[in-house]
């Protein structure tokens, strides 16, 4: 409930709609009461009085009344439309900027399939939401209300049979609402996991092909589908036997009033007018009730969404944001790490434990260790993907925390280390960091990274089109290109996870090459599983479950480092390390 008058707020704009909407709608509602009541008119006072004229007159009445509503309804729809559309559009711009901003621990608590569902589905149940009780839940309660005052003044002697039924009707609705509230809410949970499954399985559609898994996947994506088939299911008996309930308690009331008017009539106390008019409120009101109670039903479906969407828009950034913070126009590229822990959960088991090392400017630094031993971790932590738990990263000297985060960010080329390129032209991909990119600053960086070559051979070179996740390159295309894209920006930090692994060995020794001769001044982190790719660095680091074990050059690390010793020993044997 907080939730949605939070997403109220997103109204404001359109409140002149929200307005006018309901207003019209009872412009509808008035000539939809009034037709009974024309009706009555016509039976007791022309047809009982055989009075023709008064019957015509009556008759254009209800017609002109007729068309006022109709008016009135398409007005209803077309602005209620106008606002629901326009909310769900602007929380929607919102719930993705917010998302844009999350840091890599929001994505991971939220994943990738919640957070489709959030933006899809449960931003279209709140837009329902709002449509509808625009245009019915004004409608319900006018026609119930409406009805009960013309019955209560029309037909006074069976107004009491509404003391009986309306009480009945109310709880049935409002016992069957709650409890598909609940289910309904286990309904999106349910599209959570079927929006997951099916992301999971469309990325890895090679890995289930080539191991022959199709029927294993199929298994487990029926079972997260029946899940959600039973429980939609639930949930909609809910609603649909909520009507029958409604019209049953509805004709008893309407079986009591013909036995009562029957009585009546004899006695002369009531009109045949009247107790036609009686039953026709009968069915207003069940309108009524069974319009409104769609559209509470509705609300109760886009309760939990509401909690979902409003649970994105104030989720808090992990990264902390200060104001005023100084701006890295010029980053130099002095780096300190200071006694840094960092664990992934808040009471998780540390994967960086008490890292301190330092890098000057420019200088060349090679990562390698076992796998999982922290590298990747700790490369992440540099452009604050990640906030350190314990100690601190100092660049050029100020702790990373009060440095502009746009402006850090602007200043580390990461190239990660699974290539993620966007679906559009080679172009747009290597200008992403750097729109303003000449043509001959795309060509430098492409010759560096040794893209030129697969690139100039498409026919339209540079406008050639990636499709989405650039399925159409091969692995090591892309890691040229992902390269190829940090290098344009010409950045102070670079930062390399693994990037040339699938780059065959003359390639990646160009591309080092170009490390050294074009970004002298770039302080550069090379993350590699093979001595060979950092053998020329100035400082190579050798983690182990989250530890620093060695630090030094190549040759130092040869003399005094077993864990060093033993991976040169293994590749070496391989014939993988080359030596200058
Ligand atoms: N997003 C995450 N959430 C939780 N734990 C994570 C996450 N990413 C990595 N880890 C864990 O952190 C540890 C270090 O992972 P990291 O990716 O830094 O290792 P790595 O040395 O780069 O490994 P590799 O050489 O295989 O790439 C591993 O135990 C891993 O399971």
């Amino acid at each position: 409930m907080k939730s949605i008058r939070k997403l109220l707020l997103y109204t404001e704009p359109y409140k002149f709609f929200i307005v006018l909407a309901p207003l019209l709608m009872a412009l509808e509602v008035t000539m939809d009461l009034l037709q009974p009541l024309i009706m009555q008119k016509i039976i007791d006072n022309g047809i009982a009085n055989d009075d023709m004229t008064y019957v015509v007159q009556m008759g254009l009445f209800m017609i002109a009344a007729a068309i006022i509503g109709l008016a009135g309804g398409v007005g209803c729809t077309i602005y209620s439309t106008k606002a629901a559309v326009n909310f769900a559009t602007d929380i929607r711009r919102d719930v993705f900027k917010k998302v844009e901003d999350f840091s890599s621990g929001n994505c991971d608590s939220f994943g990738a399939g919640k957070l489709i569902t959030i933006v899809t589905s449960d931003i279209s149940l709140v837009q329902t939401a709002l449509m509808m009780t625009l245009r019915v839940f004004v409608r319900g309660p006018l026609l119930f209300i409406g009805s009960i005052i013309i019955v209560f003044f029309q037909a006074r002697e069976l107004f009491p049979l509404l003391f009986f039924l309306i009480p009945i009707l109310l709880f049935f609705i409002i016992v069957l609402s709650r409890k598909a509230g609940v289910w309904f809410k286990r309904v999106q949970e349910g599209i959570d996991q079927l929006n997951t499954k099916l992301q999971e399985s469309i990325a890895g559609i090679r890995v289930v092909k080539a191991f022959v898994r199709k029927d294993y996947e199929i298994g487990l994506f029926k079972k997260v589908n029946d899940s959600l088939t039973k429980t939609t299911m639930t949930a909609d008996q809910i609603i649909t036997i909520l009507m029958p309930i409604l019209l049953f308690v509805i004709n008893c009331g309407i079986v009591i009033a013909l036995i009562l008017g029957v009585i009546r009539v004899e006695e002369g106390s009531i009109q045949v007018g009247m107790i036609l008019a009686f039953i026709n409120y009968l069915n207003i009101i069940l309108m009524a009730l069974m319009s409104s109670s769609m559209v509470l039903m509705q609300l109760m479906r886009a309760f939990p969404s509401a909690d979902r969407i409003q649970q994105v828009l104030e989720t808090k950034n992990e990264i902390e944001r200060f104001e005023d913070l100084r701006q890295v126009t010029s980053v130099e590229g002095d780096i300190e790490f200071k006694d840094v822990s960092f664990s992934y959960s808040k009471n998780g088991e540390h994967v960086l434990k008490h890292l301190s090392f330092t890098v000057a400017k420019g200088e060349k630094i090679g990562i390698i260790g076992p796998t999982g031993s922290g590298k990747t971790t700790l490369a992440k932590l540099l452009p604050r993907l990640y906030d350190v738990g314990q100690g601190e990263i100092l660049i050029d000297g100020v702790n990373l925390k009060n440095l502009n985060l746009e402006s850090l960010r602007s200043s580390i080329g990461y190239i990660t280390q699974k290539p993620i390129l966007f679906s559009g032209s080679i172009e747009t991909n290597l200008k992403y960091g750097k729109t303003s990119a000449t043509n001959e600053e795309l060509k430098n960086a492409a010759k560096h990274a040794c893209a030129t070559e697969f690139i100039e051979g498409f026919e339209d070179k540079y406008a050639h089109q990636l499709t989405q996740g650039a399925t159409n390159l091969s692995g090591g295309q892309k890691q040229r290109l992902s390269i190829a894209r940090a290098f344009i920006r010409k950045p102070s930090i670079l930062i390399l996870d693994d990037a040339t692994s699938a780059v065959d060995a003359r390639s990646e020794a160009t591309i080092l090459q170009a490390l050294e001769s074009d970004f002298h001044n770039t302080t550069t982190f090379v993350i590699a599983s093979k001595i060979s790719s950092i053998i020329k660095a100035d400082k190579i680091l050798v983690m182990d479950d989250g530890e620093i074990i060695g630090n030094g050059t190549h040759q130092q690390l040869l003399e005094n480092c077993p864990l060093y010793q033993e991976i040169y020993n293994t590749q070496a044997e391989k014939g993988g390390v080359v030596v200058e």
